[in-house]
């Protein structure tokens, strides 16, 4: 059918087509069918929802389609129903626990990237492989597929550096200390992070606190040529734009399948053309991945898929036990991170892990002799050099260098919890964390999420501040406070465990 487009003042995360009620009964088109929008060369799928908001004779689309692709107002564009695409047989494959070879998954990938899978299908696709996982072939195919569906940067300054956390554990700002403190050494590291997966702050929440982190790729190119190093989030690039879609579906269902976790980080490394990449694997109880032995495992898929796309790998598995630093979610852990960078000191899990990773890359980009890198991380840290670096890259990314962290907005909603009894902190439940903060609203509500006041092992007496649950609506404080009192994410004991008497 032929219609004149109409642009919708709305945004719905997937392609939406309005189509007139009239024409859709003429055409036979339902909600949610798929349907080909073609003017010439153009051509891009949407979902149809019917309304009368759209004269006969028009078709609505919405802003999401305009941002890679022009079509204008009035434009006169055929309307053609498409069928289910063939990619949806691969996905069913893998719900039979089948071998993708590489075609199907580059298929799955380009509808993905197409907008011809759609939120039910792509959901589908998730769950199969969270149920019946991917070898590394098909990893392979499924990382080189995301990558060079999109954009791949190419950046002059070499050596290029690289590192990625897994995530999983609450207040893992961790990044935003090692990106300055290694581009100050002098080497490149264009950072991009993922927003929130199973987190209540994703690096790039974080981040956006105190800078912009969506650019276009030639942006990306300046801002690193310039500075060295960026901060920015993966999915604003067309930056292995499949990523991006998955990662909402792991969102809404909070899992992060092993082999797409491997897919998603690789693939933004790969289109970023870095070429060293330290992978940080927070193990423990309560994140990802559980036990060292698992981490072991994992890490070998990350050196072996980086030797299948020519980059070197090495992997560092970091404590995941309980949160790191202080502070979770985006404004209180930039308020975190930040004076950690300005002042040289912090809380010692940030200190000790950025430095660690960040020695770790010293010593990788061959600045740092073999055993030496922690230290001259360190040193960096504390001389104010890694500050230094921090402020070009904020002025870099549209951001105030001159940034005051205690002047940093955060929920002021709050509510403290203290000790019922006297005794140790003998654990804080990170997934408990994680879901107080996001109860509080993050990362939405970039102020809200939890100050920690004690960390395992503190010693506290009745009636001490143990946490401070922050908000932006009184609302989700209410929801947050239920939470907490629910699952008492900060358990005390006191060194007297049991008493076993004459039974
Ligand atoms: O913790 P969850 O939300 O599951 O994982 C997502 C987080 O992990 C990675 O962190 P980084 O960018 O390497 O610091 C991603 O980029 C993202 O910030
Ligand atoms: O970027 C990331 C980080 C964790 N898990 C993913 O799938 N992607």
């Amino acid at each position: 059918m032929k219609a004149k487009i109409r642009i919708l003042d709305m945004f719905s995360g997937r392609y939406t087509v309005l189509i007139n009620e009239e024409d859709a009964k003429e055409a036979k088109l339902h909600p949610d069918d798929l349907v080909k929008i073609e003017a010439g060369k153009k051509a891009v799928y949407g979902s149809v929802a019917l309304s009368n908001l759209v004269e006969k004779g028009e078709v609505g689309i919405s802003r999401d389609i305009l941002d890679l692709h022009n079509f204008s107002e009035g434009e006169t564009v055929s309307v053609i129903p498409a069928g289910t695409p063939e990619s949806v047989r691969y996905i069913k494959k893998k719900m039979r626990g089948e071998k993708l070879r590489k075609v199907e998954i580059e298929s799955i990938v380009r509808d993905i990237v197409d907008r011809k899978l759609r939120d039910i299908e792509i959901s589908s696709f998730v769950t199969a492989l969270e149920i019946n996982g991917l070898d590394m072939d098909e990893i392979a195919a499924l990382t080189i597929a995301m990558a060079e569906t999109g954009d791949m940067l190419d950046i002059d300054r070499k050596p290029i550096m690289d590192v990625h956390s897994i995530g999983g554990v609450p207040g893992n700002k961790t990044n935003i200390l090692v990106v300055p403190i290694v581009a100050a050494a002098g080497l490149t590291i264009p950072k991009t992070s993922s927003r929130a997966i199973t987190s209540a702050a994703g690096t790039a929440d974080v981040v956006e606190v105190f800078a912009n982190v969506s650019f276009s790729l030639d942006e990306i190119k300046r801002i690193v040529e310039k500075v060295g190093a960026c901060l920015v989030w993966g999915g604003a690039l067309n930056l292995a734009p499949a990523d991006d879609i998955t990662i909402k579906a792991e969102r809404a269902l909070s899992i992060d399948p092993t082999g797409l976790m491997l897919a998603s980080i690789m693939s933004k490394k790969y289109a970023m053309g870095s070429q060293y990449v330290l992978i940080d694997i927070p193990t423990g109880k309560g994140v990802k991945v559980e036990t060292v032995e698992e981490a072991r495992s994992l890490a070998r898929d990350f050196i072996e898929l980086g030797k299948r796309l020519g980059q070197y790998v090495e992997v560092a598995i970091t404590y995941g036990g309980q949160p790191i630093g202080h502070t979770v979610g985006p404004a209180l852990e930039a308020r975190e991170a930040l004076s950690a960078l300005m002042t040289g000191r912090g809380p010692g899990s940030l200190i000790e892990k950025a430095t660690g990773l960040a020695g770790i890359l010293l010593e990788m980009g061959g600045v740092a002799p073999a055993g030496t890198g922690k230290k001259m991380a360190k040193e960096i840290l504390e001389s104010g050099k890694a500050w230094e670096k921090m402020k070009e890259i904020i002025e870099a990314q549209g951001g105030d260098s001159n940034i005051k962290p205690e002047e940093i907005p955060i929920g002021d909603k709050t509510y403290t919890f203290t000790a019922a009894t006297s005794g140790y902190v003998t654990a804080i439940d990170n997934r408990a964390i994680t879901a107080i903060a996001r109860a509080a609203g993050a990362p939405e509500d970039k102020g809200a999420g939890i100050e920690l006041y004690v960390k395992v092992g503190e010693k506290v007496k009745e009636g001490d501040p143990l946490f401070t649950i922050h908000a932006e609506h009184e609302a989700r404080l209410d929801q947050a406070i239920v939470l907490a009192r629910r699952t008492e994410p900060i358990r005390i004991e006191g060194m007297v465990l049991q008493r076993i008497g004459n039974i």
